[in-house]
């Protein structure tokens, strides 16, 4: 009998869908499909209706436009959860590379990518995440996770040693994914009018994880899902998007839309933590990714968190007033044991609601 993992901690080994993919079959196997999808309205891309807020962090410094884009910034934040933002400060050499390494590390024959294979109990590593029985569905995609700042967290035991610039990049990448962080998190205070300095330190001494999706192209693109449909529980993700074409969707006035790729942009993922700690203010967006028939498309996403001594709960500057904090204040420990104990069907951030 197959062991079942106790919590959502540890994952299940499943078949490579790079793999699967190219076996160039022209039917999926069952425990891919979800015919259950589509069951909301998607967006076309280049469609007239709906974009992705796009912030742009020059218009911010300059005093003649700061206001106008502070505005833009927090009503991306809020009315969206999820925001482009170009002008960042992160060299474009630099999210070239990390694409070029993250590329070429899942070209790289299976045997050498599962030397880096997830463990029982660890999530980081090569594989696929929340597997925990032989007949949930899966997910069309690989992917490889790992923990990189504060540099303690890192195991070695999973950062790939080939390509040969993979670990350099993901150090790099690491500490630029932090630096942007640090900014949003001056905007978001800024947004919601409260002190900063307390946020951007939390950040500072803040936790980043890396997850690189792998997404092959599949005979019947319609009837699975790259990544269901799911909001992160991370304060935010930072999103490199190297598809020729889109994938991620965001959900917004209950209607899927693409959010599609801008050269050199970094998508901006409100998370669950920074739901909570704006006291629902600002909202962690539900996204998902499909995939496509005939390309292959990758994802370089960074999830950022405050340093593990912060406790989750709205900021008090936000309910001295009067107004009920919508959520319940819980440490860091607490909400990660209700995370990998949920229910996968459940809402996450319900369970903290007062
Ligand atoms: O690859 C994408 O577009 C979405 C990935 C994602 O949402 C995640 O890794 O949390
Ligand atoms: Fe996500």
């Amino acid at each position: 009998m197959a062991v079942v993992p106790k919590n959502l901690e540890w994952s299940l080994p499943v078949p490579s869908v790079q793999e699967l993919a190219s076996q160039k079959l022209d039917t999926v196997s069952l425990r891919y499909i979800r015919d259950d999808r589509d069951d909301i309205v998607t967006v076309q891309p280049c469609g007239e209706t709906l974009h992705v807020p796009l912030v742009d962090m020059t218009n911010l410094v300059k005093p003649e436009s700061q206001v106008e884009e502070l505005r833009k910034f927090h009503s991306a934040c809020k009315d969206w959860g999820v925001f482009q933002l170009i002008n960042h400060g992160v060299p474009h050499e630099s999210l070239k590379n990390t694409g070029k390494q993250a590329h070429e590390f899942f070209e790289l024959p299976l045997n050498e990518k599962q030397r880096w294979a997830h463990k029982p109990g660890s999530l980081q590593g090569y594989g696929q995440a929340f597997v925990v029985s032989e007949e949930q569905k899966l997910e069309w995609s690989d992917m490889i996770f790992l923990e990189v700042l504060p540099i303690h967290d890192r195991n070695l035991e999973f950062w790939p040693e080939k390509p040969q610039q993979f670990r350099e990049m993901l150090e790099m990448h690491g500490e630029y994914m932090k630096q942007v962080t640090i900014s949003i998190t001056r905007l978001i205070a800024k947004g919601l009018g409260i002190e900063d300095q307390k946020l951007c330190k939390a950040y500072e001494k803040g936790r980043y994880g890396v997850r690189i999706n792998f997404y092959p192209p599949c005979p019947e693109p319609d009837r699975v899902v790259g990544a269901s449909a799911h909001a992160d529980i991370s304060g935010i993700s930072l999103l490199l998007d190297y598809g020729k074409m889109p994938g991620l969707q965001v959900l917004k006035d209950e209607k899927w839309v693409f959010v599609e790729p801008v050269d050199g942009a970094i998508v901006v993922i409100i998370g669950q933590m920074t739901e909570i700690m704006s006291n629902g203010i600002y909202k962690a967006v539900d996204h998902r990714a499909v995939v496509n028939k005939s390309k292959e498309r990758l994802s370089v996403v960074t999830f950022c968190y405050p340093d593990s001594s912060v406790d989750i709960g709205p900021v008090k500057e936000l309910t001295d007033s009067g107004i009920r904090p919508l959520y319940k204040t819980v440490t860091q420990e607490e909400y990660y044991q209700k995370f990998f104990n949920r229910k996968l069907e459940v809402s996450f951030i319900d369970g903290f609601k007062n």
